[in-house]
């Protein structure tokens, strides 16, 4: 998602690291009289993460601004045609607009960056992972959604974004690998006035916790086959991963919803399919921590739950000619 070499590996290295921090238990947020303390090293270690992060966006801002300064001169001079605009563009031509209606500063572009950074790579990249090593491990289906891809696409060219609504079956993947691996397993809210749920009186100020992760194992909601990974319950069901149906909340749901949802959304399946069409995956025993054959299955706790190994498998091409 994020590329390879300089940036891209500190990135990845500090949303790591952020992602982890994140879901560890903070005794100090809890106890009140050690809330002074910084007990666990949590305070020097977020520092550290902070002003590795802070450094990352100021070379990535500052980078961007001397490239544009270089342009705007060769522009003045004539030389160039005008560069199409990234996000990190549009937020600094916003900054730099004196008569712009919203004022923004580099806290907040360095702000929104990091939030970009932080919710809409790791998530999807590790969903990805999940939804491969799932696969790996499960040829029979691996086979049944190639077919449905060699189908609807062909192997004369790649399969692209608009195929999507016409693989039901990658789909169906998809929602089973949030069903059991949900990558933001748990989602918050605060309750702003008392109020009663199934019997339940929940205080105003109340910190609420909804967990997706054994939602999605709970046999009341799924009772077939409730801890296999088996796409197929999705196929002829009308559950779908965008916040109405409560058994499946992926992204959260309400006005707190996930923003990133329409873009991961895009993203997952056109980059599944491909890597199914494109690819046989060989596992090499042993090397990602599972039996010989298998990938492991074990997670790695933090806010994110991908998978605790990298996966290591040596990709075949299978259409050499469209990749
Ligand atoms: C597989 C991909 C993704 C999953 C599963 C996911 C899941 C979530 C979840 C569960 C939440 C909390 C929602 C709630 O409390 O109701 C959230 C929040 C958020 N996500 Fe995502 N996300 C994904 C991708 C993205 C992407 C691609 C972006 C941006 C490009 C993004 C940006 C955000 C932001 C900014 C928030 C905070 C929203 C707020 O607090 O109002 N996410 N995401």
């Amino acid at each position: 998602m994020l590329g390879s070499g300089g940036h891209a590996d500190v990135a990845r290295r500090v949303i790591r690291e952020v992602s982890q921090i994140f879901g560890e238990f903070n005794v100090s947020d809890f106890v009140w009289c050690l809330r002074k303390f910084d007990v666990q090293g949590f305070k020097r270690r977020s520092d550290n993460i902070h002003r590795r992060y802070d450094e990352l966006l100021e070379s990535i801002i500052g980078s961007r601004e001397q490239a544009r300064k270089e342009e705007s001169t060769r522009n003045e001079a004539g030389d160039e045609d005008e560069k199409v605009k990234d996000f990190l563009d549009v937020l600094l031509d916003v900054m730099e607009d004196d008569g712009a209606e919203i004022e923004l500063t580099r806290d907040h572009i360095k702000a929104l960056v990091l939030d970009f950074f932080t919710a809409g790579t790791d998530t999807t990249a590790a969903t990805l992972d999940w939804s491969l090593a799932e696969l790996i491990n499960h040829p029979q289906l691996l086979t049944k959604a190639r077919q449905e891809i060699d189908r609807v696409v062909g192997s004369d060219r790649l399969v692209q974004e608009s195929d999507a609504p016409n693989l039901p079956y990658v789909q169906a993947i998809i929602k089973e690998t949030f069903r059991l691996h949900p990558i933001i397993p748990m989602i918050a809210r605060k309750s702003t006035r008392e109020c009663h749920v199934n019997g339940y009186t929940i205080p105003a100020e109340t910190l609420l916790f909804v967990n997706m992760w054994s939602i999605g194992r709970d046999p009341n909601h799924w009772p077939d086959r409730t801890l296999e990974f088996w796409p197929d319950r999705f196929v002829r069901s009308d559950v779908d991963i965008t916040g109405q149906h409560f058994q499946l909340l992926p992204f959260g749901s309400g006005r707190r919803s996930c923003p990133g949802m329409p873009l991961a959304l895009r993203q997952l399946p056109t980059a599944l399919a491909a890597m199914i069409q494109c690819f046989d995956w060989k596992v090499i025993s042993g090397v990602d921590g599972g039996d010989a054959g298998l990938v492991s299955m074990d997670e790695r706790p933090g806010l994110t739950v991908p998978r605790a190994h990298d996966l290591v498998c040596i990709p075949v091409a299978r259409l050499p000619n469209i990749i």
